[in-house]
């Protein structure tokens, strides 16, 4: 019950910790569950050290919300295991010291969506199912619409597999400047991502609030400049790294990608209905692995069928934007870090379609 929240979290802010402020506004409550009778919640501290330092304010609150008549009352104070990995980023030369940058820390409380200055709208691209080309359409994409002459960026919130780097060709680390990160280009495109951070193939092993923490520094740390859109590559399925740009940005809305199997379709609605309920707006949907014309005959077959996702949107009323074929000079392409989209050709023109009906319908 809302009102119970609100009588624990009064309850809770009137808890002192070490440091000075109160378990509530100094950021330490996740996980908070209130039933009629029962209240759980996790105490999450910085370092090992002050977790041990707040297992009096854990007493504390025990005792307080079982005296407000809560029969159950559970709660687990807990601090990472190891540091978050710091940024190995450099200024590019071999000697330079790396620049004072430290990605994946505590959120920071923020208000409500925080405009990122000159940047005009936030397209996240979202997929229900992993693999369904979700990353590779974001790349050809914003190629696409940097060929068509928009300014654009692409924030890479893939967090557990980062791969805008390989798509985009690129290997440098980003500068940081003034405690800011300098972005890089290619291809006309501004862009960031974890991946440019990491050591390849590094899992990052952050939990919730972390990546929480990470995605806003994304957002905010980041230079982006003056863009006319910047993508957002989302993780696939219905997750925190969702939830969290939809809370800390103001999300234009939201493109989700599909194949036109059953599955992927299932998902997709998933994907569908969360951006529903996060009253982010979606702007359409795209089919990707569409047919597939065989480079010898000329044949076209449809493996994962067709028309799948043009019916689903039309039966959800929303705009269906787009196909893409299956071809394997996307793939290629993406491997090799130089998008289909930077070239010519029938893959190349499905993408510059896609941006054309973008800019059309001012979303890009
Ligand atoms: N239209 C296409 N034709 C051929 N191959 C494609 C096409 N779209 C994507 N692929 C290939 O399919 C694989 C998965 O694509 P991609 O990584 O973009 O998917 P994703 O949905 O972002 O996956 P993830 O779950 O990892 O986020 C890649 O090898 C990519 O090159």
């Amino acid at each position: 019950m809302a009102g119970n929240r609100d009588r624990v979290l009064q309850e809770l802010s009137g808890i002192a910790v070490p440091g000075g402020g109160n378990l509530v506004d100094s950021d330490l409550i996740r996980a908070l569950n209130v039933s009629d009778d029962e209240v759980s919640f996790v105490i999450e501290a910085a370092d090992p050290m002050l977790a041990r330092a707040l297992q009096s304010a854990e007493k504390e609150a025990e005792s307080r919300l079982r005296a407000l008549g809560f029969q159950r009352v559970r709660i687990v104070t807990t601090a990472p295991a190891g540091r978050a990995p710091s940024v190995a980023a450099s200024s590019g030369g071999a000697g330079t010291p790396p620049p004072s940058l430290k990605l994946g820390r505590h959120p920071t409380p923020q208000a409500g969506p925080q405009a990122i200055p000159g940047v005009q709208r936030i397209v996240a691209i979202g997929s229900g199912k992993g693999g369904v080309g979700k990353s590779t359409l974001t790349t050809n994409l914003a190629v696409a619409l940097a060929r068509a002459g928009r300014r654009v960026g692409v924030l890479d919130a893939d967090i557990y597999g980062p791969s805008q780097p390989r798509m985009l060709g690129v290997t440098e680390r980003p500068r940081s400047e003034n405690d800011r990160i300098i972005p890089v280009h290619a291809y006309g495109v501004t862009m960031m991502s974890l991946g440019l951070m990491m050591k390849e193939g590094e899992a990052v092993v952050w939990r919730g609030p972390m990546l929480m923490g990470a995605l806003q520094q994304m957002l905010n740390q980041v230079a982006w400049g003056e863009l006319d859109v910047l993508l957002v590559d989302l993780p696939p399925g219905t997750g925190d790294v969702q939830l969290s740009l939809c809370q800390k940005a103001p999300v234009t809305g939201a493109v989700i990608v599909s194949t036109p199997q059953d599955v992927a379709l299932i998902d997709a609605r998933r994907a569908i209905d969360m951006f529903d309920k996060l009253r982010t707006p979606v702007l359409g949907l795209v089919e990707n692995m569409s047919s597939y014309v065989c480079p010898n005959c000329g044949h076209e077959a449809h493996l994962f069928g067709h028309g799948g996702v043009a019916a689903e949107a039309a039966s959800r009323g929303l705009p269906f934007l787009g196909e893409v074929p299956l071809d394997l000079s996307v793939r290629l392409a993406g491997d090799s870090g130089r998008p289909v989209a930077a070239g010519e050709g029938p893959v190349a023109e499905a993408y510059a379609r896609l941006a054309r009906r973008l800019i059309e319908d001012g979303m890009a």
